[in-house]
Parts: C-alpha cells; structure tokens; sequence
C-alpha cells in the first residue's frame, strides 16, 4: 500500500487515478494537519502554497517522489530532495494555455483600464475621458523567456498583428525564424518593447531581471507585465519609475511576497493585479492534477517518470529501451562492491556497442547506485547517486569506447581503490538477459543474480572437487557453477550459485582449503 499526501488543494476529478487505485492510500490535508503521521508517506502532491524544505524532507523519511501540479518548483528544495533520493516532478504544459491566456487578459486590461474603469462605474461615476487606451495592434511586445508560455502569448499577440520581439538565451535562431519571431539580445527588446511581459523561471539569473539598470533602459511610457514569479520585476526598483511616470502601467498576477500584504505597488492606480490566478482555470486544474497523479500512480508500478526535475526524463519508449541496460547495470554495481568491499576513489564506465545508442547517463546512475547502496545507510538511487558519490569523495566518469569484446554490446566498469583495482564486464543478450563476461580479467559467463560466492583460487588438481565436497557435506546444493583462469596452472576464479544464503561457517571452512585465495559471498 502506497500513502499519498495531497498537501495543497487540487481538482478532485485530476485525483481519480489515485481514488481508483486501491494500492493507493489518499490522504488530502496540509502538512501542519498530519504532522504525526508524516513519516508514513510515500508521495507528496503540491502546488505553491506548501513549501517543501529540507525540515520537511527529515520528516519524510519514507518519501520517494514530490510532485508539482504546476510548472514552478521554487517552492520545493529540489536540491535537498536530490540529497534525500526523492524524485521531484512537475506538471509541465497542463496550465500552459491557461496562463498565457491570463497574461493576454492581463495584457488588455492593462492598456484599455478595464479594471479602474470597472470600479469606476461601479461607483457610479460615469468618466469616459479618464480611461483612454492604447490600441495593442502596431505595438512593439517585448517577451523575456520563449519557452511554453512565451511561446503561446507571441501565437495570440500576432493574430493582434502586434510586433514581437523575444528575448530568450537558450533559443536558437533557427527556431525562433521558424515560430516567426524577432529573436533580440535584452537591451534590444527593453529598447524597442511598448509592453514587455516576463516568462521564465525566478532563478539567480532572473532574479531582479527588470531592475534599476535594465528598467532605465526600456522606453517612456512602457507596460510591465509578469505573470511568471515575484520577483523577475525588482518591486522596489519600480516605484520610482511608477511615480514618475516613466512606467505607464503594471499587470501583476504573482508578488516576491505572497499574499502581498504590506505591498506598496498595490496604492499605484496604474498596477493591475491579481491573486496568482495565471493556472486557475477547471482545465488546467485538472489537467495538471491528473498529469502528476498519473504519473505518481506509474511511477508506483515501477514506469518511468517523464517529467522530472532532478533526473533525466525518460518516454516509456525509451525507457523500454533502457531497462535491459539499466537493469544489468545496477546488478553490476551491486557485485563490483561485494568483489571490491575496501575504499575507492575512482569509478569508470565504459560503454561500446549498441547501448551507445541509448541514455547512458542514466545507466551509469543506476550503476553507481547499486554500488554505493551497500556502503551507506541512506536512500542512494539513480536520483542522489552523483552527489552521494561526490560527497564519499569517490569520483564518477563514463565514457564510449570503440572496443566490443566481439558482444553486439559492452558495459564495462573499473572500481580503483588505493592499491588495487577491480574490472567487471557485462552484456546484454536479448532473450537471455544480462550476463557477467569478465570479471577482475577472467572471461566467465554467469547471470548476477541471487546468492552467489566467488572464489579466487590457484588453478590446482582437486581445489573444485574439495570445494564441491564441503558443500555436498553441509548439504548445500550447487545451482550452477562458472569457473574461468587466465592461464594453465596460473590464477584461477569460481562463480557459484546457490538456492539459499551460504552460512559463514561454511564460507569460513572454505577458505580453509589449499590453493584458495580469497572467497567473497555475494547476494545481488
Ligand atoms: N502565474 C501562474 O499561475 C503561472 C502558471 C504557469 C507557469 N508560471 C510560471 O511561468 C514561467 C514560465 O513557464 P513555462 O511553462 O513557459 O516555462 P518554460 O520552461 O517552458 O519556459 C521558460 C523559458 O525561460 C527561458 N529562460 C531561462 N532563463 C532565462 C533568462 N535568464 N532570460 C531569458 N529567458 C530565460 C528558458 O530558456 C525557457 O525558454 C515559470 O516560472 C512558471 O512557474 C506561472
Ligand atoms: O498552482 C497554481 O495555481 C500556480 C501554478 C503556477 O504558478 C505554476 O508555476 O505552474
């Protein structure tokens, strides 16, 4: 049984994957609600009320994924959930229409007044001459940040035949001729824009982005909107530019400080607002509750998550893909630690053959965390391993390599501790499954699975034989057995598999046989 907590208040049609999973247990409160039971959840769904912090994730000892149903994760620690193994994911494009088109109402509110001219109506007050506009056709649009949004506010702003002009550092040139935009450097579009509207994330780089010195250079009478974040627009850089004049006006769905109590841009006729409402429509309600409840329900059944924060995103086609590799890796992990069981400092990938094709930074995650999940007490997955691994002082690389061994495909791994080293190579064979086919240098072919013990021995007459007798006489059955040397007589390994875990006795009295030198019991 999976415990989800639904912290924020969501559309309840958006949470039927949930109510009609009976694995699934719904819980729909706030955190402050609950606070006894916090460590039972699995899951959390937010959306911008409930801040997800480092305090909160200690209390969730037992969280696996956070969700956002919404865009923005600003409220959520996505590095602290990194450190903890917990997978944070979003709802990418379910309020994406929904907001662009509160930034277009937004938009000519502001340049005809509507707001004002209501309330001024509303008291009965009958003064057409105070509400004067400004017509959007002909008008230079400037938008920061050409991603979802941007993107669907330029679609509307030319069948309102405005001229767009975009300023976004990570779009290419190529797509901005084919979205039919003049893509600009900044201090182009604050120069040329008569209305600019921001949408990209509050990061550190957009963080006070229209501020003292790019608002000096926009032009006299420009409109300012933001239904992004607080915060992208410098509230206090504002004011003085609201007072004279050289701001005409001001749409605000989002504050630095939410709700905007002791906010001094709320005295200012000319700025519009409104209470965060970009996504608050029954669709994009729904359709973002139902994005990450289906997707925290998948992810469940053990899917692949498409739209997470803090690890590569992957479709089910591709995942599909993977998984074999994954799969193989992970095991890999897991036996090069058993084999290798002192301090490393270096661990290398190397991948050839037809797996270069696939993600394969997501293979080596997986790797390193079937590695480090044996020598420490926290959570490590494919979502914290990196940092985990940086944080051991072990360092991490993959790379390609032309070199197959002859196998339609290669993982290899090297673990480097500070005297020694340990190599393993696998493979994946379609229909059979992953396979071990070298170990420390030994070609050898098993399946890493199960109990399993390794031995290192000199390759003597009667050391397989009396090996086979000390088992037979504990009544151990043999499940299989793969033996392997380098050269005649030289250094020789066993690969034994057994029904059930091996007694340390056993293992003890093996060691004990001439020619053996050394024995790891491995459980994958
Ligand atoms: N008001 C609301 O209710 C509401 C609803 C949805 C989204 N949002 C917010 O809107 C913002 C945009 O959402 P989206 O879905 O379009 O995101 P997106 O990721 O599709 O687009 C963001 C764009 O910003 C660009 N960008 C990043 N850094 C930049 C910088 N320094 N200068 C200029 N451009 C930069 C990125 O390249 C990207 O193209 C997010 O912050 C989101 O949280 C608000
Ligand atoms: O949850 C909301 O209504 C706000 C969502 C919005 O800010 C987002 O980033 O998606």
């Amino acid at each position: 049984m999976y415990r989800v907590l639904v912290a924020d208040s969501m559309s309840e049609e958006g949470l039927l994957p949930f109510k009609d999973n009976p694995s699934i247990e719904l819980v729909q409160k706030k955190v402050s609600e609950v606070e006894s039971s916090l460590s039972n959840f699995d899951a959390l769904l937010v959306r911008s009320a409930t801040t997800v912090n480092e305090d909160l994730l200690v209390k969730m000892p037992n969280l696996k994924i956070i969700a956002r149903a919404g865009v923005g994760v600003d409220n959520i620690d996505v590095d602290a959930a990194t450190k903890y193994g917990v997978i944070v994911i979003n709802a990418p494009d379910g309020n994406t229409i929904s907001t662009a088109e509160h930034t277009f109402a937004m938009m000519a509110s502001l340049v005809r007044h509507i707001p004002q001219a209501n309330i001024s109506v509303k008291s009965r007050e009958w003064s057409r001459t105070s509400f004067v506009g400004m017509e959007l056709a002909g008008k230079h649009l400037g938008i920061i940040g050409f991603g979802r949004i941007g993107s669907e506010i330029a679609k509307r702003a030319r069948a309102f035949e405005m001229k767009i002009h975009v300023f976004d550092p990570f779009l290419t040139k190529a797509r901005a001729e084919k979205l039919g935009v003049d893509l600009c450097t900044l201090d182009e579009v604050l120069a040329i824009a008569d209305i600019i509207t921001v949408h990209t994330p509050l990061t550190k780089e957009t963080k006070g982005l229209l501020g003292n010195e790019n608002l000096a250079k926009t032009k006299k009478g420009v409109y300012l909107i933001n239904c992004a974040r607080g915060g992208i627009i410098d509230e206090s850089a504002v004011i003085e530019y609201l007072e004279n004049g050289h701001i005409a006006g001001m749409a605000l769905d989002v504050f630095e400080v939410e709700p905007p109590i002791n906010n001094r841009l709320l005295e200012f006729d000319q700025v519009i607002t409104t209470p965060h409402l970009g996504a608050s429509t029954r669709e994009a309600q729904l359709n973002v509750a139902n994005q990450v409840a289906r997707e925290v329900t998948e992810f469940f059944q053990g899917k692949p998550v498409t739209s997470a924060i803090n690890m590569p995103a992957l479709s089910k086609d591709i995942y599909d893909k993977i998984q074999p590799f994954y799969d193989l890796s992970k095991k890999m992990g897991i036996l090069l630690s058993q084999c290798m069981n002192e301090p490393i400092q270096e661990i290398s990938i190397t991948y050839a053959g037809s797996v270069t094709d696939l993600e394969t930074s997501f293979i080596s995650k997986g790797l390193l965390a079937g590695f480090l999940k044996a020598r420490i007490d926290t959570t490590v997955n494919e979502v914290n391993a990196a940092m985990v691994s940086k944080s051991l002082g072990i360092t991490f690389g993959d790379k390609i390599s032309s070199n197959n061994y002859g196998y339609s495909n290669s993982i290899s791994v090297i673990a480097f501790g500070e005297n020694k080293s340990f190599e393993i190579r696998g493979t994946y064979v379609p229909n059979y499954g992953g396979r071990i086919v070298n170990l420390d240098g030994f070609n050898i072919d098993f399946i890493p699975e199960g109990n399993l013990l390794y031995i290192l021995h000199r390759d003597r007459p009667g050391v397989i034989g009396r090996v086979g007798k000390i088992l037979g006489d504990n009544e151990i059955n043999i499940a299989t057995m793969q033996v392997g040397r380098r050269e005649i007589g030289g250094e020789a390994i066993m690969m034994l598999s057994f029904d059930k875990p091996l007694k340390k006795e056993v293992v003890e009295t093996l060691l004990h046989v001439p020619d053996i030198v050394t024995i790891r019991k491995i459980e994958i």
